[in-house]
């Protein structure tokens, strides 16, 4: 192997190509204002979905050429269109309303540099490009009476959390305010736990918190009952806490990008209960804005409703009549009148509309108090996505003699037969570890489970897994979780206990060392088939590997993916077939078994089905079958309800496995 160049030219190759990339993006976000321009003139809708449609098909085609795989072209370019169209957006709003084209805007928001609120008011500006004057306030009363004074121009007040829903306070606060909504911003929250440079984890006594983060995190915060929780009234007022007490046993909880401006450091990350965890945000100002048509509006208004039966439902029709989509609903009671509410709706029309006029009209007949609180464009750009039919790979004719099925059943490379092949090995391989066993005529069971979080049941739920019929266990999503270490040590030893091996689904190579600490068997999931490396890195362990079929993949791609692993030496490979993208429906796999009979015929390596992605609650039992009846090794039934319907699902599955074992 000729030696690699020196690390420090090839990093300065890669800092200089992102410069390039910079510049083209931002050359790309121009043009796209060039766009904007040309549909303000022809009052064309700001997004083309048809246009994105077009562009991101041609852009997985021409990255597919240059060796980028669909997943990588599609994420990338969803965020860059997300960009571009926001851009659009805020060029046309400033454009229908001159008054608020300024150099700068004074803002208030939720406490002072660092925290979550300011984090939105600030990407609000940078995408307007106008300076922002910053004016921290102590409450959401507060924010609202410096707009009202005029001492600052906007307002952002924080409505509802994809954690911890909708922020009441603010909806009261909304109901005696003459302020307009004038905007919306969603920012991604991501909760770190920040201390003082040197502070360790280990160390940590005391956490000062918002109530909101508090409530997003309840599931880190109750892994560590022993924290001593000091409620704020921001989350910069938690970190200036830190910052001002000279005691390395305190933290905050934040954002990393907040902790920065406080020069504290995230000594743990990831702390929400839920992945994906977004703050949404609206922006009040003293006057309502119009919205120009080509833009996606959204319009927020307050009804009270008669008190006779029925009286909301009636409301509701009414928004049917004229086709307007409620995106959402609220109610909240109105003060000093008992037991009545007042509900807040978001409708995703123009105010300026004729529907919207007429439900309006209609509307004000029927409800005791309405208001329209604002309307303004709508922030969110859902991704567009591709088809099956134009994710598919298109055949190449070119290649087609070399893939034909006899090639690949004695495929080889430089006239070496390819190991996974029958020619190379005619024996079935087969694979024991403890009580699994598949291949060669062994069919083995496995359930698909995340670390369940009530360590007292763990032993519990491991008898009953394995009185279910199954002889192992694949723990997913652990990446996701915290505390891993002693609940996974916990778990496995609930599993030995009943002579469950545990396997551990792997999603990077920085999982692998963990993973074979606690595994017996590695799953390489089907998004990470084509991660090279990480096949490489499993190819040279001795411990058996799963390799499960990516959605998008052929089988002869799998097949080189197998490759790659026993190459590097590890010849304890169990294949996986759990489902591939078809026809058949947008969102649901179809769970391949010709490819299963197909795998069979050319390979040696036991092969495992797992149904539960490709079928529903009236097909996983026939699937499951057929998949036997075509000779497969195993299956795989994934467990996806948490607590409450654990034991319903394991009734189905045991009955399931009960029919296979016949
Ligand atoms: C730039 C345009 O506007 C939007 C943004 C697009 C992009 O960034 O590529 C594509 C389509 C539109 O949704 C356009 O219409 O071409």
């Amino acid at each position: 192997m000729s030696k690699p160049q020196p690390l420090n030219h090839t990093r300065e190759q890669i800092t200089s190509l992102d410069k390039d990339l910079l510049a083209l993006l931002a050359k790309r976000r121009e043009l796209s204002l060039d766009v904007a321009r040309s549909k303000e003139v022809d009052i064309r809708p700001i997004r083309d979905t048809q246009r994105e449609k077009e562009l991101l098909s041609r852009l997985v085609k021409q990255g597919r050429e240059q060796g980028l795989d669909a997943h990588y072209v599609i994420s990338l370019y969803q965020s860059i269109i997300e960009d571009s169209v926001l851009n659009q957006q805020a060029y046309l709003q400033s454009r229908a309303n001159p008054e608020i084209q300024k150099q700068q805007y004074n803002v208030a928001y939720l406490g002072a540099r660092g925290s979550y609120s300011y984090l939105a008011a600030n990407r609000y500006c940078d995408r307007r490009q106008v300076n922002m004057q910053d004016l921290g306030c102590k409450s959401f009363d507060e924010i609202v009476q410096a707009v009202e004074s005029g001492h600052a121009d906007y307002g952002f007040l924080p409505i509802e959390n994809t954690s911890s829903g909708s922020i009441n306070e603010v909806y009261d606060v909304l109901q005696h305010t003459s302020l307009a909504i004038v905007g919306e911003t969603t920012i991604e929250v991501g909760h770190c736990l920040l201390a003082k440079n040197g502070s360790k984890l280990t160390q940590i006594k005391t956490v000062y918190a918002h109530p909101q983060p508090i409530s997003q995190c309840s599931r880190y915060l109750s892994l560590h009952p022993d924290y001593k929780l000091e409620y704020c009234s921001s989350s910069a007022e938690a970190m200036q806490k830190i910052v001002d007490n000279d005691d390395p046993t305190v933290a905050a909880i934040g954002s990393a990008e907040g902790g920065a401006l406080y020069q504290l450091e995230a000594i743990d990350q990831d702390l929400a209960n839920q992945k994906i965890n977004q703050s949404r945000f609206i922006v009040v100002a003293r006057k309502a804005i119009a919205v120009p048509e080509q833009l996606p509006a959204k319009t927020t208004l307050i009804m009270a409703t008669g008190q006779k039966p029925g009286a909301l439902v009636e409301a509701l029709l009414v928004l049917k009549a004229h086709d307007l989509n409620m995106s959402k609903l609220e109610s909240r009671p109105i003060p000093g009148t008992p037991w009545e509410e007042m509900f807040y709706l978001d409708l995703d029309a123009n105010l300026a509309s004729d529907a919207m006029q007429s439900a309006l009209k209609e509307l004000e007949r029927i409800t005791r108090f309405i208001k329209v609180l604002g309307c303004y464009p709508c922030e969110t750009v859902n991704p567009t996505q591709l088809t099956n039919s134009q994710l598919m790979i298109e055949p190449d004719t070119s290649r087609a003699e070399h893939s034909s099925k006899t090639t690949v059943q004695n495929a080889s490379i430089n006239n070496e037969l390819l190991r996974y092949c029958k020619a190379h090995k005619a024996d079935a391989t087969e694979v024991t570890i403890g009580q699994l066993q598949v291949g060669d005529g062994q069919f083995g069971a496995i359930a698909l489970i995340s670390l369940p979080q009530d360590s007292g049941r763990y032993s519990h739920k491991a008898k009953l897994l394995k009185e279910a019929g199954f002889q192992a266990v694949i723990l997913e999503g652990l990446s996701h979780q915290v505390d891993v270490n002693s609940n996974v040590l916990e778990f496995k030893k609930a599993l030995h206990q009943f002579d469950l091996e545990c396997i551990i689904s792997v999603e990077h190579e920085s999982e692998l060392k963990f993973a074979t600490e606690h595994a017996s068997i590695l799953l390489i999931t089907g998004k990470q088939m084509h991660n090279k490396t990480l096949l490489k890195q499993v190819g040279s362990l001795h411990i058996p590997v799963i390799l499960e079929r990516n959605t998008m993949a052929s089988v002869e791609e799998l097949l080189t993916a197998a490759e790659t692993i026993l190459t590097q030496g590890n010849q304890q490979l169990i294949l996986c077939e759990s489902g591939i993208r078809t026809f058949s429906d947008s969102i649901m796999p179809s769970l391949d078994l010709a490819a299963l009979v197909d795998i069979k015929t050319i390979t040696h390596l036991p092969v495992l089905i797992n149904p539960s992605y490709a079928s529903n609650k009236q097909t996983l039992m026939p699937h499951s079958v057929a998949g036997k009846q075509l000779n497969a090794d195993g299956l795989i039934l994934n467990f996806t309800s948490d607590n409450n319907d654990f034991d319903a699902e394991l009734a189905s599955h045991s009955e399931l496995l009960r029919e296979l074992y016949k």
